[in-house]
């Protein structure tokens, strides 16, 4: 009896955050129609969805930065929400190096850089002017930035933006390995299809409203998806499953000459 009981507590989903027939209405446009969406502990969620569908939008509304119309958003109280925001404006006037911008990160208790940096696979970079960092580079400060809070929710908006496929790659793995490591969960804002596919577990496909959800196996054979995002990518762009033993350095040509399904854009 004890047993059933434990093992249906460990059933229980923990939810973090909510939001509930979310509507946004701005002017005469409709942003957001008839959202919901439920963030568990310990789960990656991803929307995805073409330009304009209103994916930052809904970031900022889970965030309480932007009031919906109408429609209920729930953050469990007491919890701590990271932040990754799609762009950061580094004034070129402005050197500052990647310690000094930690340092004017607001953090409740003292924190270890280098271990920080280390945990994010950047502290080599620990010194260098901000603005010398490479896209994938910058993306680790970021998240390193945001890990400073301990969030129990992290929220990421195009977290391989400006990447190449390789550092897309080491990306996505950062962010299952920080999901596993600290018991967060993460929400996170994707156009891309290909890659985030293996590394999350619910998809909401969104044009304003939610065109389809659910594990990446059901969104991607949903009608819906096809049509949001054509037969050609939903074809074309199954799961990426990256392959460690697959090795390139030895043969430049192979990246031609690949006969996995990856093609010229295997890394
Ligand atoms: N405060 C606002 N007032 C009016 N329109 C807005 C406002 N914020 C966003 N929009 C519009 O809402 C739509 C959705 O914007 P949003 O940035 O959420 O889209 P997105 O899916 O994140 O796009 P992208 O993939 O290009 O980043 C866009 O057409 C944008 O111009």
């Amino acid at each position: 009896m004890l047993k059933d009981m434990s093992s249906q507590k460990d059933n229980i989903q923990d939810s973090l955050l909510s939001l509930v027939n979310i509507n946004l209405q701005i002017g005469e446009r409709s942003l957001l129609e008839n959202v919901n969406l439920e963030l568990n502990r310990g789960e990656i969620v991803t929307v995805v969805g073409p330009n304009g569908a209103g994916k930052t939008t809904l970031l900022r509304v889970a965030l309480g930065l932007q009031k919906p119309t109408s429609g209920k958003v729930t953050v469990n109280a007491g919890i701590t929400i990271g932040y990754v925001p799609q762009k950061l404006h580094i004034d070129p006037t402005f050197p500052i190096t990647v310690r000094r911008f930690l340092a004017l990160a607001k953090s409740h208790k003292k924190v270890d850089f280098s271990k920080l940096l280390d945990d994010v696979g950047a502290a080599h970079v620990i010194d260098s002017p901000l603005q010398n960092l490479s896209g994938g580079e910058l993306q680790r400060i970021l998240m390193a930035r945001a890990l400073m809070r301990e969030p129990d929710v992290l929220v990421l908006d195009e977290p391989v933006q400006g990447v190449d496929v390789h550092g897309q790659v080491e990306l996505y793995e950062l962010i299952s390995r920080v999901r596993t490591e600290r018991n967060c969960a993460i929400l996170m804002v994707s156009h891309d299809l290909h890659l985030v596919m293996a590394s999350t577990d619910r998809v909401f496909c969104l044009n304003r409203h939610i065109c389809c959800s659910g594990t990446p196996e059901v969104v991607i054979n949903d009608p819906a998806y096809t049509e949001l995002f054509g037969a050609h990518a939903a074809r074309h762009l199954a799961f990426y499953v990256h392959d460690k033993e697959h090795k390139h350095e030895q043969d430049p040509q192979h990246v031609n000459s690949c006969d996995c399904d990856e093609g010229k854009d295997c890394v």
